[in-house]
């Protein structure tokens, strides 16, 4: 069948199976535009004006899949022992592998289900991600923790699940195309009664909600606000690394990881996002969250993206970026920085290398910070530090740069005190544990009380920054390089990685251009003062100019007396 005879055949099944289906929109082939299919407005449309609306048994999850009802139900609990990913892999192989005996068909034969469908870097040749390189997002393809699932459930869970012929259909290849299918179309829908009655959720579309088998089948749930999605997205991203597959099971999950037809035919732009998905208790429903002109498309957004993620998840990029750029600092970069100026300052000290070491560690094991911090749960030692444009930088690599620089500015002021120091440096609750905990405490209450860093600060982080700058290549840290102005199909890996390299590159320049620190949101106030490091030191080493001044004084005495 053709595109077109497919989209018919899709079209008639919505309107005959969804309570409304506005007659201001069409489903569109926008190939030429290297989008698949979309929806356009044919008429104008109302902010707030319903698009569609549909049951919740119209969506493909484990409660309604065919695979969950056999064996007289008792699969649904085989796959309720599974995480989200693993049980929806396997209900929609299994209705891909029932092809027209699936009451889906006429919805997933539009969907993408071969590998060659995805353009997504998961799928590019070795040669090209180097292209992508020194970005984080190379390290969140994931390829092998997917197919580590894909041992785990093939052919295990497909006899167990009475299904043996699914472990037929399910080659690696279809496995890897079932899991990309989810990453770039699936919706997390809370399950009904985490909606209260008469109360309206807002829906959380594909990249609010879904995340990728190939990085770990971790979740990724993030909220818009771009406040909270700094830490989200972080947490996110944390959680690529560090979720053990199959770890968690969707039995005490809230949601459940969904296909929701006609609601993943919208494409997403991060900035000209015109509709999202809602729900309550029975329905789901496509509403316009703007006026919407005929014969504009309607978009959705797969959540506050930079190019990276958008292009590891959905295959795309936007152009010239998205309206959520970063870039990541690695530790190692911070870490390495630390080590090669403590060499430098303090050349006759030895292991000053394992002083940074065991900075880091302590600074990741207070007690104080745990206690203290609100979302504590990773702490701040991170993998990676994200960098937003202009001058936003996620509250973990501020504390933790405060303390760093802090701390080095302190013992610059007594090298021969440092000394002392560095030779209890592994003793449990010894000298230097304790003006660590002073730091960090000290540290905090500036920031976060205070809303305060220092010029120390300011120039530790420029620094940073400026080796991370020194990874990239030449011809992108130099804007040499000429960028594509729409995003195709057509366009090179090269080309495509470019403009994810430069958006980058475009994060960092401006903290090298002084944009940290950044205004409050809608205001001229910066949203941090920067104070000399002079009169912060003087403050963090009060208690030891006080054991100074005390020792000195006995000194005298003792002298005076002898
Ligand atoms: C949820 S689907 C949207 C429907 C899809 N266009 C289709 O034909 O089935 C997500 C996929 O649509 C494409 N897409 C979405 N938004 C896009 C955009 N702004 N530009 C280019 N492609 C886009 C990407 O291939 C992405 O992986």
């Amino acid at each position: 069948m053709s595109f077109e005879q497919d989209t018919e055949r899709f079209d008639l099944w919505i309107k005959n199976h969804f309570s409304i289906v506005s007659r201001k929109f069409r489903i569109a082939d926008l190939r030429d535009h290297s989008q698949g299919r979309g929806l356009i407005a044919t008429e104008d449309i109302k902010k707030d004006e319903t698009l569609f609306e549909f049951s919740r048994d119209h969506i493909i999850n484990v409660d309604s899949a065919t695979l969950g009802q056999l064996q007289n139900r008792s699969n649904k609990e085989i796959l309720i022992s599974l995480n989200q990913w693993e049980a929806l892999i396997l209900c929609l192989a299994y209705e891909l592998m029932l092809a027209e005996k699936s009451r889906w068909w006429d919805y997933l034969r539009i969907l993408p289900q071969t590998i060659d469908k995805f353009s997504t870097p998961m799928f590019w040749k070795d040669e090209d991600l180097g292209f992508l390189k020194p970005s984080c997002v190379t390290d969140r393809l994931g390829k092998q923790e997917a197919e580590k699932t894909y041992f785990k459930l093939v052919p295990e869970y497909c006899i167990k699940l009475g299904v043996p012929e699914l472990a037929k259909f399910l080659t690696i290849n279809q496995f890897h195309a079932v899991a990309s299918l989810i990453m770039s179309y699936s919706f997390d829908v809370d399950h009904a009664e985490e909606v209260s009655e008469g109360e309206e959720e807002r829906g959380e579309n594909h990249a609010d909600v879904q995340d990728d088998v190939q990085d770990d089948v971790q979740d990724d749930v993030q909220d818009d606000p771009q406040t909270d999605l700094q830490t989200d997205l972080q947490a996110d991203l944390q959680a690529d690394l560090q979720t053990d597959l199959g770890a968690e099971s969707i039995k005490f999950d809230t949601y459940l990881k969904s296909m929701v037809p006609l609601a993943d035919t919208l494409n997403a732009n991060t900035t000209l996002v015109n509709a999202t998905l809602h729900y309550d208790q029975e329905q789901l429903v496509m509403k316009a969250i703007k006026d919407i002109k005929k014969d504009e498309q309607i978009y959705n957004t797969y959540g506050d993206l930079p190019n990276s993620e958008i292009l590891r998840k959905y295959g795309y990029i936007e152009l010239p970026s998205s309206a959520a750029e970063f870039a990541d600092i690695p530790r190692t970069v911070l870490v390495d920085f630390y080590k090669q100026k403590y060499t430098k300052t303090f050349p006759t000290i030895k292991n000053v290398h394992h002083l940074v070491d065991i900075l880091i560690q302590q600074i990741a094991e207070s007690d104080y910070l745990e206690e203290t911090l609100d979302d504590s749960d990773d702490g701040i030692v991170l993998e990676r530090y994200e960098v937003y444009a202009n001058g936003e930088l996620i509250p973990e690599f501020i504390l933790l740069l405060l303390i760093l620089s802090t701390l080095f500015e302190s013992f610059r002021t007594d090298s021969k005190w440092f000394r002392k120091l560095c030779r209890h440096m592994d003793k449990f609750e010894g000298e230097f544990q304790i003006f660590v905990n002073r730091v960090i405490a000290k540290c905090y209450q500036l920031l976060e009380e205070r809303s305060i860093v220092t010029d120390a600060f300011i120039d530790d982080l420029k620094q940073i920054v400026q080796s991370r700058l020194d990874q990239y290549p030449e011809k992108i840290v130099s804007s040499e390089c000429i960028l594509p102005k729409d995003f195709s199909l057509q366009l090179s890996n090269k080309q495509i990685a470019d403009v994810v390299l430069s958006n980058e590159v475009r994060c960092l320049q401006d903290i090298l251009d002084g944009k940290f620190p950044p205004n409050e949101d809608g205001s001229e106030e910066p949203k941090f003062e920067v104070i000399s490091n002079q009169k912060f030191l003087k403050n963090v080493l009060k208690r030891k100019r006080e054991d100074d001044e005390k020792r000195s004084e006995r000194k005298n005495r003792r002298v005076q007396r002898s």
